[in-house]
């Protein structure tokens, strides 16, 4: 694969292209960075941008990791104290779920944020964003129905990260993708560059397939998820024998996230995978990419209940070492 494929692979946005093929063609050194607002697990969508930078690693970029502590603080998310103390056990689990620790930049949020330079950009850009702007960047990250000022400060501070971090890089999950648009408009403002930006997929909810999957409501894999709660969310997940479901009755679209958990996560990660079959069902099935098994699953020659019991195991052996750095950190 060339930089350019791995790079962009899986991904659901580059913004843009052609920044992006720029990068490509000497990636060793290039800085890529996702930021995080700091909580006691990481659950599957920390997984998902943490599976790009794995993969951005092993093309040759630096990798930073934000500890956004301040911005969790502005969003709500508790005291300043609290959210610091789980910054650092976030870190442990990003590297027991695969980043490579020597090769990873962690960085905390209030190390540099709070510097008087970094302030007086911050209000700089404040003078150029109109509320609603700002408004309508966080309406996909915001917690709770009204926006604060806080809200309308913390995408401004977003853009600013990519600034001080020195990043060429910008990850996040789709729902990153109007923050970072906001940061392309304003940083020219005060002398930056846009800053090229990759988002990836998200995946659907779990039980229905509508919607996204989301750690605050409906179910979600998280790393504290022991072999047998993986297994009965998965059985329970929603996976029609198809990977383009029907629409549900009220016209809105569906789609399958076992099929996603196993394109995004399990074959980034693991390269293949093999579903186990007893021999009078036809025996063991082996696929080499997502194509294949996806196609499997259309034709019929895959059961989604195989499918599901496979993934099942995929998963538990991706969150293992993570569920067991989180058994440490609580004892
Ligand atoms: N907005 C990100 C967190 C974040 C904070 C600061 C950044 O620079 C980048 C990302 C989230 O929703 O979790």
């Amino acid at each position: 694969m060339d930089a350019y494929d791995l790079i962009t692979r899986n991904a659901a946005e580059v913004v843009t292209e052609d920044e992006v093929r720029s990068l490509a063609e000497d990636p060793d050194g290039k800085r890529a960075y996702v930021g995080y607002e700091p909580s006691g697990v990481l659950h599957i969508g920390h997984m998902l941008t943490a599976n790009k930078l794995i993969e951005l690693q092993e093309a040759g970029f630096e990798i930073v990791v934000l500890l956004a502590d301040v911005h969790a603080y502005l969003n709500g998310k508790g005291t300043f104290e609290e959210i610091r103390e789980t910054a650092d056990r976030m870190r442990e689990q990003f590297v027991a779920y695969g980043l490579e620790e020597s090769d990873t930049e962690f960085v905390l949020g209030s190390e540099f944020q709070l510097d008087e330079e970094y302030t007086l950009d911050l209000h700089a850009l404040e003078l150029e964003t109109n509320l609603s702007r700002a408004e309508r960047a966080m309406a996909e990250i915001q917690s709770g129905d009204t926006a604060t000022v806080a809200q309308a400060v913390y995408p401004l501070m977003q853009a600013l990260d990519i600034v001080y971090l020195d990043v060429d890089l910008a990850i996040g999950g789709m729902e990153q993708r109007k923050v970072h648009m906001l940061a392309r408009d304003t940083l020219p403002s005060i002398g930056a560059d846009a800053p090229t930006c990759l988002h990836t997929p998200l995946i659907a909810d779990l039980s229905t397939g509508v919607g996204k999957m989301s750690s605050s409501a409906g179910v979600s894999i998280s790393m504290e998820d022991s072999e047998e709660e993986l297994r009965e969310k998965v059985n329970k997940a929603y996976c029609p024998p198809s990977r383009d479901p029907e629409p549900d009755a009220d016209g809105e679209d569906r789609d399958n996230p076992v099929l996603q958990i196993f394109e995004y996560h399990v074959f980034p990660r693991f390269g293949e995978v093999v579903v186990e079959r007893p021999e009078q069902y036809g025996g063991d099935l082996e696929y080499d990419d997502y194509e294949s098994l996806a196609s499997d699953l259309d034709s019929g020659e895959l059961h989604p209940a195989d499918a599901k019991g496979a993934l099942a195991e995929y998963l538990n052996e991706l969150v293992a070492p993570g569920r067991e750095k989180i058994r440490q950190q609580r004892s």
